[in-house]
């Protein structure tokens, strides 16, 4: 279990974690999420004794990250996937952490297996493509078999299959028991992938809940999605019955607010509107984030092209 206290980094003026309290429990994949620039790498550094905390406190089943006396079988960690000696095979590169953590050689072969790169094992780092990288820095925080895992964007660089791939492990490593906490910008991904989701906006924690918490309190009211070649005439009869319409996205498309589906199936069948789509859209992950986080995002966009914001 990581348990984080008032945990909080400055960097002269800017307070990159601020007084973040949550916690990553045992048997569930947790999603750390938040915009770029939100605080996320700097608190896993923390969590795994990287960087000290300016206050507060990140331990890893009781004791901080550093204070275990084999820090790989505690936690096992992937940050930079491409930190490595690029001369040095995944194989060496695997046992000389082994070597260095008590940990037998036999391991090194079990985990190579477990990621999938068994065949590539002895050929140099450097020649591996990102998602290889990725595999390799997976294999590096299975090896000491630990309870907690700490990945950072552990899906960057996978192709689809590595992703599928991905998002098996990580639930098969909640399966065990272990406290897993992954952060990534994947939306959809994460959605499919994690149980609880932590979520934090310039350094402070904005979210700490489940998934389905979280999508049901910050989803918009829902939309239904209306493809008509009659569109601009099924518009303004909706916007009678007091929908707010905007386009979507073509000039066919609607998105229909404040009436459900049957009732706009029915507005249309009424009126003999000829309809190519009728679909009630399912909130997500992506909208209830981009929703919460929209005013905390350090780096966002001013303006799109405004396309899909017109209204009737
Ligand atoms: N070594 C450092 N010196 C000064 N400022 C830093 C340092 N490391 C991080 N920061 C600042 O702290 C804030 C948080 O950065 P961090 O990398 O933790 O965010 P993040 O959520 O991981 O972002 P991203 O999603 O872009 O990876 C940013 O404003 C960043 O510029």
């Amino acid at each position: 279990m990581i348990e984080v206290r008032g945990l909080t980094k400055r960097y002269h003026e800017v307070r990159a974690v601020d007084s973040l309290d949550f916690t990553v429990r045992r048997g569930e994949v947790t999603g750390f999420l938040g915009p770029n620039g939100a605080g996320k790498s700097t608190t896993m550094r923390m969590i795994l004794g990287l960087d000290a905390p300016t206050s507060g406190t990140a331990t890893i089943d009781g004791r901080p990250a550093a204070a275990h006396p084999a820090p790989l079988r505690a936690v096992g960690a992937l940050l930079d996937a491409g930190a490595l000696l690029p001369s040095r095979s995944a194989r060496h590169h695997l046992l000389a952490l082994a070597a260095g953590n008590g940990i037998p050689r036999r391991r090194v072969q079990e985990v190579l297996d477990v990621v999938g790169l068994g065949s590539a094992a002895r050929r140099a780092a450097g020649t591996y493509s990102l998602g290889m990288k990725q595999r390799l820095g997976i294999a590096a925080a299975l090896l000491g078999d630990p309870p907690v895992l700490v990945l950072d964007e552990p899906l960057n660089g996978l192709d689809p299959e590595g992703i599928v791939w991905m998002r098996r492990l990580l639930r098969g490593l909640a399966a065990e028991g272990r406290a897993v906490m992954v952060s990534s910008h994947l939306m959809n991904e994460v959605e499919r992938t994690v149980d609880h989701l932590v979520v934090i906006g310039r350094g402070r924690l904005i979210a700490d809940t489940s998934m389905a918490a979280f999508i049901a309190a910050h989803s918009s009211p829902r939309e239904v999605v209306v493809r008509s070649p009659r569109a601009e005439v099924f518009a303004s009869r909706l916007a009678a019955e007091g929908a707010a319409v905007r386009r979507g996205d073509d000039a066919q498309s609607l998105v229909v607010t404040g009436l459900t589906a049957p009732v706009v199936g029915a507005l249309a069948a009424a009126r003999g509107i000829e309809l190519h789509e009728l679909a009630p859209r399912r909130p997500s992950l992506e909208h209830a984030f981009m929703e919460l986080t929209q005013d905390s995002a350090e780096y966002a966009a001013t303006a799109g092209t405004g396309a899909d914001k017109e209204t009737f």
